[in-house]
């Protein structure tokens, strides 16, 4: 430190205490500081969820403008510290772990096209990652988020209700909001759950979708069938088609997902048994016997995925549920790591 500082700080305060003792414990890492890793620690830091983030990527000059970027607004955040580094170590005493690093898809592309390419990304990251902060949890963003979960799993050595992909809630809220949007209710008060794959073949769970209790089978038996009049089905299509349209527009997908990151950071480091649509290890649920990763309705709380939601699925649900881990376990089988 400057001399004259060390001087004027002398004679501000009176030490009392080794402050570099202190040490917050909800500190955030986010590697990959995208589209995707910058709207994830914004909306960390501007919903107060967590007080100290550290930002890694391998573009030094990138990383130091995101970081000075996002100190200039400290004023208007709540004390938050926010560093950077290309080294992981600066992750060290991380309580959560969000990776966004690797390859987005181009138009055209479709998320498994990704696999092999972010799964490489993954094996140069995450044994260091967990050496540094053996106590965190690790949430997978990078595409394909399942199946990229599972190898962080395998890679990591860590328990399993410890590795999380943010999975569907992201497609959960487009579900949700696009329901809404017909019904013309909040958001938040439109239920239903999108369930199995971050991708092409997830799983309307439409035999439970609701306001207030009330199904919208127990009204339109066929909602969400082929044979529907009202076409409710659409909406899933749509909820499909989200990120490739979104591509389409705008190049990539930022904001939902970002916010999506901030919400589980948020049920992780307030511990409140929120029920959320992750990717988890599914093995042994629903009469799944492939060790794969897909999303549920789980319990979450400071100790990660600790319960799993039994859905009761119809057999059309649980045959879709079931074509989705069997396509995990294809895609599994033919990547190296
Ligand atoms: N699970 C989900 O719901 C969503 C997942 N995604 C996925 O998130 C990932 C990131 O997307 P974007 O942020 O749009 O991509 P981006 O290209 O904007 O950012 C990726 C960042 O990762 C960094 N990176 C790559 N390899 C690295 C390494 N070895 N170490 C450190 N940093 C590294 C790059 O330098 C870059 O800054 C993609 O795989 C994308 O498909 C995107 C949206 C939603
Ligand atoms: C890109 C992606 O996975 C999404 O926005 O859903």
């Amino acid at each position: 430190m400057d001399p004259a500082m060390a001087n004027l700080k002398a004679q501000m305060f009176q030490c009392v205490a080794d402050e570099s003792a202190c040490k917050g414990n909800n500190k955030v890492t986010v590697v990959g500081i995208g589209a995707v890793g910058m709207a994830a620690a914004f909306s960390i830091l501007a919903q107060n969820v967590s007080s100290e983030i550290a930002l890694i990527d391998m573009f030094e000059n990138k990383l130091k403008g995101e970081m000075m970027d996002l100190q200039h607004g400290s004023n208007f955040l709540k004390n938050a510290k926010i560093t950077s580094s290309t080294d992981l170590s600066i992750s060290a005493g991380s309580r959560l772990i969000i990776i966004t690093a690797g390859v987005r898809q181009k138009e055209g592309e479709s998320r498994l096209d990704l696999v092999q390419r972010n799964t490489d990304v993954l094996k140069g990251m995450v044994p260091k990652l967990v050496e540094y902060s053996p106590d965190t949890t690790l949430l997978i963003v990078s595409n394909p988020c399942d199946i990229l979960t599972y190898v962080a799993w395998k890679l990591s050595g860590l328990p399993k209700n410890r590795v999380i992909g943010s999975g569907t809630n992201l497609d959960s809220s487009r579900f949700r909001f696009l329901l809404a949007q017909r019904l013309n209710v909040g958001p938040t008060s439109m239920h239903g759950w999108i369930i199995g794959e971050h991708g092409d073949s997830s799983v309307p769970v439409w035999s439970g979708v609701n306001i207030a209790g009330i199904r919208l089978r127990e009204i339109n038996p066929q909602a969400g069938q082929d044979n529907d009049p009202e076409n409710w089905s659409q909406c899933h299509k749509d909820v499909v088609n989200a990120a490739y349209e979104v591509i389409k527009l705008k190049g990539y997908t930022s904001w939902a997902i970002g916010l999506s990151c901030a919400d589980l950071a948020s049920a992780i480091f307030t511990n409140s048994n929120t029920v959320k649509a992750v990717s988890t290890l599914v093995k042994g649920i629903h009469g799944i016997d492939k060790e794969v990763f897909l999303s549920l309705p789980c319990v979450l709380n400071s100790n990660g995925v600790t319960s799993i939601v039994k859905q009761q699925l119809s057999a059309d649900e649980l045959a879709k549920l079931h074509a989705s881990a069997d396509l995990m376990d294809q895609v599994q089988r033919g990547i190296t790591f």
